[in-house]
């Protein structure tokens, strides 16, 4: 059996777990099981200073929240690589590097969009390389890093980055030292598997860590299929000292879910990670 991380980074996702509160509770939901840090979808149906005071009362950090990704309600999944959007992108930018200075957030995840079937994937990437160039300059000035993360095809059918190669292949292209991959073990897992060699094949881009269970991206404990004990030595003997975020939709009750996290130290008797 694999030795545990010694403390990996675990960052509560507030738009998956604590579904119990309303969202603006979440937070202090979140320090009471354990965390010192949150991330989550979307945070404009709120006010800035309203989340900056939730994350000061609560004494939690800011990891990372995403980029407005369009009609999210009626299935959209981000513009960034969508040809004709590209002011809506721009204002999607400018709106999230407003937040992200209030919030003290250095991470956005950058949604890149669904390709129509009718649609050219290559002017799609298109676009998005020239998007993300544009961004990568506006963001550099707040030090913020944009996330770039694949998305598995059977959750998000028609995506435009569904793989690290192609993630990084957009990287590349951009050249910028802002744009980092974001490496969700769950869409991983989903997609081609080999989970450590490929986070080490692109660990050199990797900006942040999402995890849940496969195949039902509930809790991640030993009911599914990754084993996170393995995954969390593998990250620890690879010198990833990064956040960690708990991006998963809990089987019941969030709180009574949390055995797989007690050897971290989050959980009904959580005490602060240090
Ligand atoms: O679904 C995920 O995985 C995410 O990280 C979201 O930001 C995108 O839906
Ligand atoms: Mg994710």
């Amino acid at each position: 059996m694999a030795t545990p991380l010694s403390k990996p980074k675990l960052a509560a996702n507030l738009s998956m777990i604590f579904p119990e509160v309303e969202f603006l509770d979440r937070f202090a939901a979140a320090a009471a099981v354990g965390f010192r840090a949150v991330e989550y979808l979307f945070p404009y149906a709120y006010a800035k200073t309203e989340i900056r005071a939730r994350l000061d009362s609560w004494g939690l950090e800011q990891v990372l929240f995403n980029a407005p990704p369009g009609d999210f309600e009626n299935g959209e999944r981000g513009v960034a690589g969508l040809p004709g959007r590209e002011d809506e992108f721009r204002k999607s930018i400018e709106l999230a590097l407003d937040y992200a200075a209030t919030l003290r957030c250095p991470r956005i995840h950058v949604m890149a969009g669904l390709v129509p079937l009718a649609g050219d994937p290559r002017r799609h990437r298109e676009v998005y390389v020239e998007n993300l160039s544009w961004a990568a300059g506006q963001a550099r000035n707040g030090s913020v890093d944009l996330m770039i993360e694949p998305l598995n095809a059977k959750d998000f059918p028609g995506y435009l980055i569904g793989t690290p190669q192609a993630a990084r292949s957009v990287i590349e292209e951009v050249g910028a030292r802002n744009i980092k991959l974001q490496y969700d073990f769950y869409h991983a897992q989903m997609t081609h598997g080999r989970l450590l060699d490929t986070f080490a094949a692109e660990q050199d881009l990797i900006g942040h860590v999402q995890i849940a269970g496969v195949p039902g991206r509930n809790e991640p404990d030993d009911s599914q299929e990754i084993n996170y004990r393995a995954v969390f030595a593998g990250l620890e003997t690879m010198g990833y000292g990064g956040w960690i975020g708990c991006e998963y939709r809990p089987r019941g009750e969030t709180v009574a879910g949390f055995a797989w996290a007690a050897p971290y130290g989050i959980g009904p008797k959580g005490k602060r990670q240090g």
